[in-house]
């Protein structure tokens, strides 16, 4: 199925059939990717006496119940009401669905115990475009990214000077393959999220952040048509399928 898109006074065309699924499955298991410390998701039959909601043990359907923790078990898509007091919920700010974005790769520095996505990076990869939204794959880039475990692990974090830098140029969603933009033991300083969010000034309530993406090596850096879905959840996150299309 092709698509012819106008927008902002530029022709573009894309296949539907073809979509780069860039989310991660959540699974119930002990593998599912993991961050901040949460047990693992559980998908479990509901029961009630004998009943037990699996056509396997001798109902009629299959009926789970699904605990999981969007910020820590996969994909997800937050707003500004992940670090607000006032309530702010990712349903009510993310009300289009498909933008243009850029892919880009990037290979955090170390800084002197971590490793960390600069400003003059993200620059670079860029090259000066400047997207409604950004894909940051960092390298290196192993399918065990799909179910690493990263409690304690002290993962790789954008600078606060990187995030600005994605605020000043206008990227309104900034999706990344770590569980977090920030540094995973701060004090809870929370610094490029708050920088992107424009925390300390008027809050930018509709930009939003998507964490724990994965996109496979073959997937080549350049510009892409995005679709960012998420799931209705009243709530700061929601788990988030975000999908690209090569823009042909
Ligand atoms: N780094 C923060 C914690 C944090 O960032 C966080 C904690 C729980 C769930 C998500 C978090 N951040 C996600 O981007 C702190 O050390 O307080």
């Amino acid at each position: 199925m092709k698509v012819a898109i106008t927008h902002s006074g530029k022709q573009y065309q894309a296949d539907f059939s073809l979509p780069i699924d860039i989310s991660i499955p959540l699974t119930g298991t002990p593998d599912n990717v993991n961050a901040w410390y949460v047990p693992h998701p559980t998908i479990q039959p509901v029961t009630d006496g004998d009943f037990v909601g699996s056509v396997a043990a001798g109902s009629s359907t299959n009926f789970n119940n699904i605990l999981f923790n969007p910020h820590g078990h996969g994909t997800h898509t937050e707003c500004v009401g992940h670090i607000t007091k006032e309530f702010y919920n990712v349903n009510e700010v993310l009300t289009t669905y498909f933008f243009i974005t850029q892919l880009v790769s990037v290979t955090p520095e170390p800084q002197g115990e971590d490793l960390v996505i600069t400003r003059s990076q993200l620059e670079t990869a860029l090259e000066g475009t400047t997207p409604e939204a950004v894909v940051i794959r960092t390298y290196p880039n192993p399918q065990t990214k799909l179910r690493k475990q990263y409690a304690h692990s002290n993962p790789p974090y954008l600078l606060e000077a990187a995030a600005l830098f994605l605020k000043e140029i206008g990227i309104k969603h900034l999706l990344i393959d770590l569980p977090s933009v920030d540094k995973e033991k701060d004090n809870g300083a929370l610094l490029a999220h708050k920088a992107f969010w424009n925390y300390h000034g008027e809050l930018r309530l509709d930009a939003t952040i998507t964490e724990f993406i994965y996109v496979p090596d073959t997937v080549a850096d350049g510009p892409y048509l995005l679709n960012l879905q998420i799931a209705s959840f009243v709530n700061d996150a929601s788990p988030s399928k975000p999908v690209l299309y090569e823009i042909l």
